[in-house]
């Protein structure tokens, strides 16, 4: 039997798997191919990393690092859904709940100080922040929207909302000390290990050095940033504009927690000024948000005065956005709630707005300190000011092919970004020789980024194969005024002559300059493809597909390993953990699986071409027709409790799945569905009536991080008719 691996991840996506995943599994089965899950959840990781302490029947294997070899494999097929890229206080919010369901997990060392806790410190940094994607990322990205995904949408166009004319939503971002004007890069020769050194004392050694990767280095000067965040909200106030940060503080989780920290601090500072000592006494850090601050202030004495302090400062400063009005939340409570990939795509749907605190909409500056990307963010937003907002019904699509494999780049960089201790300088040391040194001061955030030769050819050659493919123009976005991008310029100039680029279009321009000949394309109807690095994959994966198709959702996301498999990421989004809040209120699940079910259709589709077997074509182009048929009909997930959700999309999903193979070529499999295909087509009242016996009530699966198996499998399939029909199969 064939074999797919089914990540068990956390949050929306992980509700929906106990709905979807019998129903999957009934009908690969019936074409040789088993799925079967792998535990990566936040959970998951953290009870692998303890397995001392808990009772055998607790314990799980580290099932993570088992998917690391698999995806070294040539026959390597992982389905992988969105799971939390913990900050540190989901981390923490996972441990106690873990703790509180019988299971030993030690405590978060929040300041650890003894070398037990420093230890324990360093287990618990391998669950936090993006630990899962690098792993699994063995290969370079394409996403793209299928056609009839995108017909789809321009057919039913979600609403985008218009920017006023004229609008005062801009974006800020450094003009100096960033990590963009800093940075230096080489191409190294030859696998000697490199030093990191700081006053020349080593931070860290790279034994694992291979020749003609591209290094870079650079740093975030504390100062500038700090200087950034003032003069932004000096701006703000002057422009009458709402303030609001966007970071991806759980993606580069070294890095932009201190960034968030830093906005914290200055944007209360007189609360800093005046109650410093006391913040430091209760143990609070600014990186963990004003959230955390008010978990902290229960153990002070000061508390009544100090939340006064920072109500008093809303009044001074300029108005804040907001992640949740009615809750209270702003945009400075939790850095994992404003992840810069999903929260500049909504500013632009939203006509340049954002939430206030009266929950209004409000017009809004976008701060994004390093302006590495911060380009891109402002040349949408420039683009919308100019011209207006985008036309879903006519709108070009914008795919991507995105360098990702080996931890490439920014993204892989955490074990190598340091807040500095101490001024002085830090150099890059190869065989003695100093490769790129910079002067820093305390505070200062430098990092060094690399990406290893073999990616970034395999990346030329998806972007030649998806130009050759779709006849698309694919635009290089590589600046060459930026030190690491003038060394992929050398390199993508080098592996394009390995390939037949007669005929294509293969420009490269400088971010800004790409996002404005893609966007003027995009107006004219006429689609382009983005080869991009690391981090602008991930913004443009969510910016073109939230606002051509109204979620990232909706995206393939593939990624051909360079071993051969593939993993198949189902969207571009994350884990939605407001669809889970609504869940647990009212039994209502507004998810949407299509990602998942066009994967799946990939993943099958990759075991074909490699064994030719009729039933498991059969099954494949049943999914396809089944796909096609879900986006026909419009079964998608309604946004309201009381009407069909994302359970009922299942429904419909095996219905049209039986329904085609039923009708398709293979004999075997067309008598084994025309019953099923019957059955769920003369039932369809009852089950639906059956799954929407749960919709409007609170619904108890256990737990949020680690629910409860029973629990959660009752709750996402409620229908008896349905339950047996498929268990029959
Ligand atoms: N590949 C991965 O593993 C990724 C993981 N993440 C993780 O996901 C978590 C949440 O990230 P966040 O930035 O909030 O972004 P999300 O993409 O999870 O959510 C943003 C919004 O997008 C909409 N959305 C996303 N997916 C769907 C879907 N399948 N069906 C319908 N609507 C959808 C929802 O809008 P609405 O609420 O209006 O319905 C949702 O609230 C974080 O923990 C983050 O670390 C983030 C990105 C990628
Ligand atoms: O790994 C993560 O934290 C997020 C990944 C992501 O946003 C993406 O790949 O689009
Ligand atoms: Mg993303």
């Amino acid at each position: 039997m064939s074999k797919i691996i089914w990540s068990k991840i956390d949050e929306a996506p992980a509700l929906a798997t106990y709905s979807l995943l019998p129903i999957v599994n009934a009908f690969t089965k019936a074409a040789g191919v088993e799925v079967v899950t792998s535990d990566i959840s936040l959970a998951g990781r953290v009870i692998s990393k303890f397995s001392d302490r808990l009772k055998p029947e607790q314990r799980i294997n580290d099932e993570l690092a088992e998917l690391g070899n698999v995806v070294l494999q040539p026959d390597g097929n992982i389905i992988k859904l969105p799971n939390i890229s913990a900050s540190v206080g989901q981390l923490i919010e996972c441990i106690t709940e873990l703790q509180a369901q019988g299971y030993d997990v030690p405590n978060y060392p929040e300041d650890a100080k003894t070398d037990e806790e420093k230890a324990l410190k360093e287990i618990y940094s391998t669950c936090l922040g993006s630990a899962v994607n690098p792993v699994l990322r063995e290969g370079n990205s394409d996403r793209r929207a299928a056609a009839a995904v995108k017909r789809f949408a321009q057919k039913n166009p979600h609403k985008l909302r218009a920017f006023e004319s004229p609008s005062k939503a801009y974006v800020a971002h450094m003009n100096g000390g960033d990590f963009f004007s800093n940075e230096k890069s080489v191409i190294v020769e030859g696998n000697a290990p490199v030093t990191i050194e700081l006053n020349g004392k080593v931070l860290k050694t790279l034994n694992d050095v291979v020749d003609k990767e591209i290094m870079d280095a650079t740093f975030m000067s504390a100062k500038a940033l700090q200087a950034f965040y003032q003069k932004t909200l000096d701006d703000a106030k002057k422009n009458g504009v709402l303030w609001s940060l966007h970071l991806k503080a759980t993606m580069m989780k070294v890095s932009d927690p201190i960034m968030f920290g830093h906005a914290v601090k200055v944007f209360f500072k007189d609360v800093f000024a005046k109650y410093g000592d006391e913040l430091t006494a209760i143990g609070y850090n600014a990186n963990m948000g004003l959230g955390d601050l008010y978990k902290k202030l229960e153990k002070s004495s000061k508390k009544a005065e100090i939340i006064a302090a920072i109500e008093a400062t809303y009044d001074i400063q300029p108005p804040m956005a907001m992640v949740d009005s009615d809750k209270g939340i702003t945009n400075l409570h939790a850095s994992n709630d404003i992840i810069i990939d999903a929260s500049m795509p909504v500013v632009v749907r939203d006509g340049g707005k954002m939430w206030n605190r009266d929950g209004k909409v409000q017009e809004c500056v976008s701060v994004i300190p390093d302006a590495s990307y911060a380009f891109f963010h402002k040349a949408m937003v420039d683009d919308c000011v100019a011209n207006g907002q985008y036309d879903v019904t006519t709108m070009g699509n914008v795919a991507n092919v995105g360098l990702m494999a080996q931890k490439a780049e920014e993204y892989g960089s955490h074990p190598t970004t340091f807040e500095i201790a101490e001024n002085g300088s830090v150099e890059v040391k190869q065989n003695g020789k100093v490769l790129m040194s910079h002067n820093v001061e305390a505070g200062d955030i430098w990092r060094m980024s690399r990406v290893k030769d073999i990616p970034i050819q395999d990346w030329v050659r998806l972007a030649v194969e998806r130009a050759r493919l779709t006849g698309s123009p694919a635009v290089f976005w590589l600046d060459k005024n930026r030190a690491h991008d003038a060394n992929m310029i050398k390199k993508v100039n080098e592996y394009l002559k390995n390939h037949d680029t007669t005929g294509l279009e293969l420009p490269i321009m400088d971010v800004a300059s790409a996002a404005k000949y893609t966007n003027a394309r995009v107006r004219k109807g006429e689609d382009t493809i983005s080869v991009t690095g690391n981090v602008l994959r991930d913004h443009l994966t969510d910016m073109y597909p939230i606002l051509e198709l109204g979620t990232s959702a909706k995206m393939l996301s593939i990624v051909p390993l360079l071993a051969g498999g593939g993993v198949f990421e189902t969207g571009a989004g994350g884990s939605a953990p407001k669809h889970v809040d609504q869940f647990l209120e009212e039994g209502h699940l507004r998810w949407d699986s299509l990602g998942e079910f066009l994967a799946l259709a990939e993943s099958l589709r990759f075991i074909a071409q490699k064994n030719s077997d009729d039933k498991l074509a059969a099954v494949t182009t049943a999914l396809d027709i089944a796909n096609a048929a879900y986006l026909d009909n419009n079964k998608a997930p309604s946004r309201k409790a009381g009407e069909p959700d994302n359970k009922a999309s299942h429904f419909f999903l095996a219905q049209y799945w039986a329904k085609a193979l039923s009708e398709g070529k293979n004999a075997e499999l067309a008598a084994k569905f025309a019953p099923i295909a019957k059955a769920l087509t003369e039932n369809e009242a009852k089950i639906i009536e059956e799954l929407l016996s749960i919709e409007g009530k609170a619904q108890d699966i256990g737990g949020y991080y680690h629910p409860d198996d029973k629990k959660a499998e009752a709750a996402m399939r409620p229908s008896a008719t349905l339950n047996k029909i498929v268990d029959s199969i």
